[in-house]
């Protein structure tokens, strides 16, 4: 069964400087824990240029790590979503932002096409209710979700999607992993372009790389991440979308800054280089939302992976202020 859950209020806590001037505060004392189930349905039908949206940014949770099992990778990172809202929360809130939590969605499910479907749902009815979304995971089969969720909510328009990830995941499967999304996309949508930044020779077989060049897929390989042709490519990529979805795959960063995660790479980026990238790719206004998945807090260090994915959220809250 697929069960969405409202957000827990008790994650959003921490230390309380004051509770009236919001120059001490933290992000948690400004969060609303929305219920979706009480929005009501029909709003969905509204325009989406004719509503103000109530919140800044909406966080929704992928609390599913059954499609990283079934890639046959390590569980843990169902906890993923509540792990990052926790070392969000207690970051400093900075101008004059307000956060909506939807909630998370789960699964006991064998299989992630059903948690997919209502996710992707789950995207299209919080959508009109934040200007910027952060789609926290789980699994990197939220990648599918979330180009579902798009697809409702801009049903004609072309979609160009941007992974920043060590790898491709463009596994061929039965059913649906967190190996198989882009290819999911890809065969779905003829008219979707897929590019890849971040991507590791020794994480991918060639047979992966193989399937990338028959399809047309374009990537950034790790190490060639700082050179100038990196922005040259995404600008070249992004001019030919509508829209741009994007997803940050964690294990894109070094284990060495981000140990928990389901597959981790060394050789990978800095934070700073990611984090580059994706003010890089938003800075063409056409992304309304970020995945970002595979926190898997089982194998964190301290809090620091999801301590590094708040930071990374506050950076793109604050990316058109003089914050640094
Ligand atoms: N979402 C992750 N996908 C990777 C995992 C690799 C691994 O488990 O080592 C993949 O399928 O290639
Ligand atoms: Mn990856
Ligand atoms: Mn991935």
């Amino acid at each position: 069964m697929v069960v969405y859950t409202k957000g827990d209020e008790n994650l959003w806590t921490g230390r309380i400087d004051d509770t009236e001037k919001r120059a001490h505060f933290r992000n948690f004392q400004v969060v609303d824990v929305v219920d979706l189930e009480e929005i009501d349905d029909n709003r969905e039908n509204e325009q989406i240029e004719d509503y103000a949206p109530q919140y800044d940014v909406g966080i929704l949770g992928y609390a599913v790590d059954r499609g990283v099992y079934l890639n046959q990778g390590r569980i843990g990172a169902q906890q993923g979503p509540d792990a990052i809202r926790e070392k969000f929360g207690n970051m400093a809130l900075m101008n004059d932002i307000t956060i909506g939590d939807f909630g998370n969605i789960s699964t006991d499910e064998t299989y992630v096409e059903n948690v997919q479907i209502e996710y992707a749902d789950m995207i299209k009815k919080s959508h009109s209710l934040a200007k910027f979304h952060m789609l926290l995971g789980g699994g990197h089969d939220i990648s599918y979700a979330h180009y579902k969720g798009l697809r409702q909510i801009y049903p004609h328009q072309s979609i160009g999607v941007i992974n920043i990830d060590a790898h491709f995941d463009l596994r061929d499967a039965k059913y649906a992993t967190s190996g198989t999304g882009f290819k999911q996309i890809i065969d779905e949508d003829p008219e979707a372009g897929y590019l890849v930044l971040g991507i590791q020779q020794a994480a991918n077989t060639q047979h992966l790389f193989n399937i990338a060049k028959e399809r047309g897929v374009e990537y950034v390989l790790a190490e060639q991440i700082d050179q100038d042709s990196t922005n040259e490519c995404i600008a070249s990529f992004i001019d030919k979308y509508d829209v741009i979805m994007l997803t940050l795959c964690l294990d894109v960063i070094d284990s060495a800054y981000g140990p928990g995660v389901s597959a981790p790479c060394s050789f990978g980026l800095s934070p700073k280089q990611v984090y580059r990238l994706i003010l890089e790719v938003l800075k063409y206004d056409k992304t309304q939302h970020i995945s970002i998945a595979e926190m898997n807090p089982e194998y964190d260090i301290d809090g620091r992976t999801a301590k590094m994915v708040g930071h990374i959220m506050f950076h793109i809250l604050h990316r058109n202020s003089n914050i640094e």
